[in-house]
């Protein structure tokens, strides 16, 4: 049985419809990366998840029981890190940890999860959080998230205005979690990082649910493709699509030929030397989470 299950869910905002039919499920112990473009509804989403807003139509069932919106209780074995948790000024790490843990009839060992998130120590676990770096409020906010011994955790763009040495260390942290059996439902926009933190994704785009499959499904899916940059990219462009080949210019404006049989960077070779056209560079390689991504969305974008 899947842990979270959202079913037909459907969020209005006004005439707008932010959830549109919205139904995707996360497995235990699993890290599901949601990935959408801005305003996509992943926020909503992750809101409707926890509890925290009302949705208007479907069912969202979390742990075998419906989630209910309350204003004032959380679910108890789901934590997030989506609207931050009050951080106190006066407090120190340790101090949160402890104000929060009273919501909790059986919380997680202070100390250990303290470790664990990295803010023990002189460093932190002394210090008020009005001299926390983001980073630190990164990791406090994650702390907090777990506190309540959380089958799930939500973390919207944890990786949010972190250096990449903190990017580094919360994504490991998340992967240290997983193994333990813990599920993480993540936003980011930071796809490369995404790309190496996520078992699943999940694709929203306009309110609606357009692929949910593990990550190296998704990136497989992706064809190889020989990215040429020439001295007349427009002609080899003309060349290579008079040929029959899928061929497109890049971002950079260089050439982008998927392989398929008989089209290999050799091909392409032989065809510009044929066509008197120069090759400045030429690489083989197959897209990344975000150049896949962007496909994935102008294909559908084409076919509306
Ligand atoms: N409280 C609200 N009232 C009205 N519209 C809202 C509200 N919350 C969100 N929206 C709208 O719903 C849509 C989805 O917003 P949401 O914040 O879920 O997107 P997102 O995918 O998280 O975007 P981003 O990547 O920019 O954070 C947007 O068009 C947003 O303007």
């Amino acid at each position: 049985m899947s842990l979270l299950e959202l079913r037909h869910v459907s969020k209005r905002f006004g005439s707008y419809k932010a959830l549109d039919d919205v139904s995707f499920s996360v497995e235990p112990g699993r890290i599901v990366g949601l990935i959408g473009p801005n305003g996509a509804g992943k926020s909503t989403a992750m809101r409707a998840m926890t509890g925290l807003m009302r949705f208007d139509e479907g069912e969202i069932v979390f742990d075998g029981q419906p989630v209910q919106f309350s204003k004032t209780r959380a679910l108890a074995k789901m934590g997030n890190l989506i609207e931050y948790p009050s951080i106190y000024p006066n407090f120190t790490a340790r101090d949160h940890m402890k104000y929060y843990a009273m919501d909790s009839k059986d919380p997680e060992d202070i100390d250990e999860l303290m470790a664990l998130t990295g803010i023990d120590g002189d460093n932190f676990g002394k210090r008020k959080a009005k001299h926390f770096s983001l980073g630190m409020k990164q990791r406090l906010g994650i702390a907090i998230a777990l506190v309540r011994k959380p089958k799930l955790v939500i973390l919207d763009e944890p990786m949010n205005g972190l250096d990449p040495q903190s990017v580094r260390e919360i994504r490991e942290l998340i992967q240290q979690l997983s193994e333990k059996g813990i599920a993480f439902v993540v936003s980011s926009h930071i796809l490369d990082e995404l790309q190496r933190l996520a078992d699943d994704v999940v694709i929203i785009n306009k309110g609606q649910i357009i692929r949910q499959t593990t990550m190296a499904d998704f990136l497989s899916e992706n064809k190889a493709q020989v990215k040429v940059k020439t001295s007349d990219n427009e002609a080899m462009l003309e060349a290579a699509k008079a040929a029959g080949w899928q061929a497109k210019l890049g971002e950079d404006k260089d050439v982008m030929i998927t392989v398929e049989e008989g089209v290999n960077a050799q091909a392409v070779l032989r065809k510009a030397t044929a066509e008197k056209i120069d090759v400045q560079d030429i690489q083989t390689g197959t897209a990344n989470l975000e150049e896949h991504l962007m496909e994935v969305l102008s294909d559908k974008e084409k076919k509306a």
